[in-house]
């Protein structure tokens, strides 16, 4: 990589603003699953041997400019200092004169996360006056937020151009790895495009049309081309104003001969719940009143036979809502393909597919599980990713 790293820099004493992506899965206040706040540590143990004052930073989920108690960093904090096994100070905000104070008072090797970026509005705009608000804390930048380098916002982006800015090293390793099995795919080459971020993910597809021998759709994402190609989806998750679009993605895939696999049978439940009544049938028989939740049975033996002839197979986004047991199936039959495909370089990506591979544990069995979803996608399309980008060059 031509950007510099935290390993270029003389980091003693100084105060350090590392933007992380502690953006993990919580229910009930508690982090369900901790991948990426492991995935950070590397970073933030070599910043404290180093004997810097780490700032961390975060956002958490999307709560729009504005405070959502539920989407506070404090647990978050916890398990930190759990995992380093020594204190994280947490404060109550990401910057201002209270933040400023309390890393006046910061050791080096002290740990401080502050309050999660998106309860300000200018964190998603990249707002400059936020971007040198967050600067003004710190002597150097590191990013290490590979999970959302493909965003341009005030923490990921904008900080970059008032400070001394460098990667982080998971950010150096994920570049590094991706970059090393896309660079000559080995052939056949399958994405699996799954979840429930179907406005960010359609648009993905497109490129990948270009690169990959074979798509396959899954999750919520699913239905819109399941209606795309004229079946009634009932009350599954549906992005209306991109039905046109899948059905140009599936023309082009015809044209360029990649095989583009649909579900050709569902989970259905009659409402989003655990003890939703739930059966499975043909994709084209949703019933009008019920949702899909999950691909079925069929569709499951037809995706698990492709991964497993596949040399390349990367995967973002669950097959279903994979947090209920009921409707995990999918998921956890592609995770277990992927496992026991042996012949097969497997990346996982985003935040949600890693959880469910650990969940099912299968974690161990695949090559390499991205901590970025939209990040490694857009990485993969060629995209260049603002985070990176923004960095100082070697
Ligand atoms: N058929 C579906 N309907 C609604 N939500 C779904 C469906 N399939 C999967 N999901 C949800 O998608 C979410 C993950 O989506 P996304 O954030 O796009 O994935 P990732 O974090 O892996 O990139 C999960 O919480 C899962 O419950
Ligand atoms: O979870 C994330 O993305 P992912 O679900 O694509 O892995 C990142 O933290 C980015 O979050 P965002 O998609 O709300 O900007």
């Amino acid at each position: 990589m031509n950007k510099k790293s935290v390993k270029d820099v003389d980091l003693k004493g100084k105060r350090v603003f590392c933007r992380v992506d502690f953006n993990v899965p919580m229910k009930d206040g508690h982090v369900t699953d901790e991948t990426r706040i492991k995935a950070a540590l590397p970073t933030i143990n070599y910043l404290i041997d180093q004997g810097a004052k780490v700032i961390l930073a975060s956002h958490l989920g999307r709560p729009k400019g504005q405070v959502v108690e539920e989407l506070r960093l404090t647990p978050v904090a916890e398990r930190l200092s759990t995992l380093l096994g020594r204190n994280v100070s947490k404060a109550e905000e990401a910057y201002g004169e209270t933040v400023k104070a309390a890393v006046d008072h910061m050791d080096d090797g002290d740990v401080l996360l502050l309050e999660n970026v998106r309860f300000y509005a200018g964190e998603e705009k990249n707002d400059p006056e936020l971007a040198k608000a967050f600067a003004d804390l710190a002597d150097l930048y590191v990013n290490d937020a590979f999970g959302a380098a493909h965003r341009a916002h005030a923490s990921t982006e904008g900080i970059a151009h008032y400070v001394p800015a460098v990667s982080g090293l998971l950010m150096e390793k994920e570049l590094d790895v991706l970059g090393k099995a896309l660079s000559n795919p080995e052939r056949p080459f399958t994405a699996i495009i799954g979840g429930a971020k179907v406005k960010d993910k359609i648009e993905v597809i497109d490129n990948l049309l270009d690169k990959v021998d074979n798509l396959i759709i899954g999750g919520g994402l699913a239905f819109t081309f399941v209606k795309a190609q004229g079946h009634d989806i009932g009350k599954s998750l549906l992005e209306e104003d991109k039905i046109e679009l899948a059905q140009s993605f599936i023309k082009k895939a015809e044209e360029k001969g990649v095989k583009f696999l649909m579900p050709v049978d569902a989970v259905v439940a009659d409402r989003f719940a655990e003890d939703a009544e739930a059966k499975t049938v043909s994709i084209e028989e949703i019933p009008s009143e019920w949702m899909a939740l999950d691909i079925g049975p069929e569709t499951a033996n037809l995706y698990s036979d492709v991964i497993q002839s596949s040399k390349l197979v990367i995967w973002n986004g669950p097959m279903g809502v994979f947090e209920m047991d009921k409707f995990a199936g999918g998921t956890r039959a592609v995770a277990e393909a992927l496992a026991e495909a042996n012949d097969t370089y497997s990346v996982i990506g985003g935040g949600d597919s890693a959880a469910a591979v650990e969940k099912f544990h299968f974690a161990d069995r695949m090559s390499h599980i991205s901590t970025g979803g939209g990040a490694s996608l857009e990485f993969m399309e060629g995209k260049d990713l603002p985070g990176v980008v923004a960095l100082n060059d070697k």
